[in-house]
């Protein structure tokens, strides 16, 4: 199922959360919204499926105009961060519950062989008698997933489902959730505000900042081409240098970078720290060594230049480079932006 967004605007009180946003989600699609915290992601979620109502723009589902459909008649599925499981019920119980409650009649004998073939699929086989608080975390977030999907929806709707759940079970769960993308093919919305989680998973990123759509495109897209400050630095792990542009060429404490198209007068030159190098001698930015961080496999150094702007990179775990040396960085890779 095709999902359309056309110049829809969400108002609460006087405040704009959500700004003429216009998107569309192919079918079978895994998208991704990202920006940080209050930029419109959960609004422009909750409108997709009917909790929320667009006061101006539509909503389509396939042709069909689904702007004032009620949420019962969606054919969405939901999992969100906190919308618990009932902690009554059984793990099956939970799973079978929309399909109980469901207009389309099943027989017991029809509901049980759904539940036993979404345990099998979101991998909780034997643990259909649990109740929700003899499971861990991340296990009654596959059963949310289940139960979201038991009553076979046509969209699936993910707010920052894996949020509350560590790392290392997020990243598992992330890979899980891929597969099972895969293997079903629902278009399939997803909210968050880790960029990681966002690229890693998503065939296209939305970037949203202030209930705007700030930038598109798949994830090699946006990281190779991040088209303002803000998403450079929202994807996150880069320096700002600030610099000043003359005639196409930004100037910055000792470099001179590329910036063609760029207005002349105050520039911000972003660069990621695999993008630095470093060594004892010039030319290059003047910085000297702060700190260094041992990594498993590198080292990341921070540095602080002569106007006391700080630097990360990465080096060999074998440079010798030590807190309090002195030296050049030089920019391999970087992307200029006017000041804003
Ligand atoms: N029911 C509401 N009444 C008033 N303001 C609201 C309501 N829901 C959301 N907002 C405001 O709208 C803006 C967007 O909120 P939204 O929850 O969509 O952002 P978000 O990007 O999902 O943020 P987060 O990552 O923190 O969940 C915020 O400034 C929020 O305070």
């Amino acid at each position: 199922m095709k999902i359309r967004l056309d110049h829809v605007v969400k108002t609460f009180d006087t405040f704009r959360a959500v700004r003429d946003v216009s998107l569309e989600i192919e079918s079978g699609e895994l998208v991704a919204l990202l920006g940080p915290s209050g930029s419109g992601k959960t609004t422009i979620l909750r409108m997709v499926a009917g909790l929320e109502f667009a006061d101006g723009g539509h909503i389509y589902f396939g042709d069909q105009d689904a702007t004032d459909i009620p949420v019962r008649d969606r054919g969405v599925g939901f999992v969100f961060q906190h919308y618990a499981l009932f902690p009554h019920m059984t793990v099956q119980e939970n799973i079978a519950f929309g399909m109980k409650v469901s207009k389309v009649k099943r027989e017991k004998s029809a509901i049980a062989a759904r539940v036993d073939d979404l345990l099998r699929l979101v991998q909780l086989e034997g643990l259909g008698d649990r109740f929700p608080a003899q499971i861990s975390g991340g296990q009654r977030q596959r059963v949310a997933l289940a139960r979201a999907l038991a009553v076979d929806p046509k969209v699936l709707l993910l707010d920052e489902p894996f949020g509350a759940l560590d790392a290392a079970v997020r990243r598992d769960l992330r890979r899980w959730l891929r597969e099972i993308h895969d293997e079903l093919g629902i278009t399939t919305l997803f909210v968050t505000h880790d960029q990681e989680e966002a690229l890693d998973l998503a065939d296209r990123v939305v970037i949203l900042n202030q209930g705007q759509v700030v930038q598109q495109g798949t994830p090699e897209q946006v990281c190779r081409e991040p088209g303002s400050a803000f998403v450079t630095r929202f994807l996150g792990d880069t320096n700002r240098i600030s610099a000043e542009v003359r005639g196409g060429v930004a100037y910055a404490d000792g470099a001179a970078i590329a910036a063609d198209g760029v207005a002349n007068g105050a520039a911000e030159v972003y660069a990621r720290p695999g993008d630095l190098a470093w060594s004892e001698t010039g030319p290059g930015i003047a910085a000297s060594v702060t700190r260094v961080l041992d990594r498993p496999g590198g080292r990341r150094v921070i540095a602080i230049t002569t106007t006391g702007e700080h630097l990360e990179f990465d080096v060999e775990p074998e440079l010798a480079v030590r807190a309090g040396q002195q030296g050049f960085v030089t920019l391999r890779r970087a992307q200029v932006f006017a000041a804003g």
